[in-house]
């Protein structure tokens, strides 16, 4: 039987989440759609290289820290779950909110653009952000990378506490008191993110 390995999987997913990425965009961002839409800028692509790197010499000098005898130990059951549900939360939110969803950070009002506060917004205030942050960390631990997951975890949440500052900026002179309304009701989920 074949058994899979950490590694296969965490780079099935990798590929998987980039390429519904794409076709998401392609069905509700045709507008910017572009190179852009795989989401892999090159910070992003040097994290991943660094977490493969780790993975590989960890496995060379210490394999023990890997887990079960290269298959799918505990850590990694723990990593795909995380992997999973930070992939339904970012795809559902996406889906709920369609053309509202961009993944460049809109800085001009577009008179088609609607808040969005049903579905998955309304209990979360940034689906996509949230299941991306769960979604990467996830990775690592997929990958019982040690030094990676801790790192991907400080590095995306200040990337996400930046991104949403700046993005509800934009979002408050958009759609004013509304906006304040359900970000006040509305938690983000992500830790010290309000
Ligand atoms: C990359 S998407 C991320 C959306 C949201 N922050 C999330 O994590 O699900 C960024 C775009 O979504 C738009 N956006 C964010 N929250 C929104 C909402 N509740 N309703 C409508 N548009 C929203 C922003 O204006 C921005 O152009």
């Amino acid at each position: 039987m074949l058994v899979p390995t950490p590694f296969a999987v965490f780079f099935g997913l990798l590929v998987f989440f980039h390429c519904s990425e794409f076709l998401l965009a392609a069905i509700f961002m045709r507008h910017e759609l572009g190179t852009t839409s795989w989401l892999i800028s090159k910070p992003y692509a040097k994290a991943m290289g660094f977490a493969v790197l780790e993975f590989w010499l960890e496995w060379w000098l210490r394999p023990g820290i890997k887990g079960a005898s290269g298959g799918m130990g505990l850590v990694a059951w723990v990593g795909l779950a995380l992997v999973l549900t930070g992939e339904v939360i970012r795809k559902v939110g996406m889906v709920t909110a369609q053309g509202n969803f961009t993944h460049q950070i809109r800085r001009q009002r577009d008179p088609s653009h609607q808040l969005v506060t049903h579905g998955i917004y309304r209990w979360i205030r940034h689906p996509g952000y949230l299941g991306w942050y769960v979604w990467c960390i996830g990775t690592q631990v997929l990958l019982c990378n040690p030094v990676s997951a801790l790192a991907f975890a400080f590095v995306a949440w200040h990337f996400f506490r930046d991104r949403i500052e700046y993005e509800e900026y934009y979002l408050r002179r958009f759609f004013g008191p509304a906006y304040d309304e359900y970000a006040r009701r509305t938690p983000t989920w992500i830790p010290l993110i309000p």
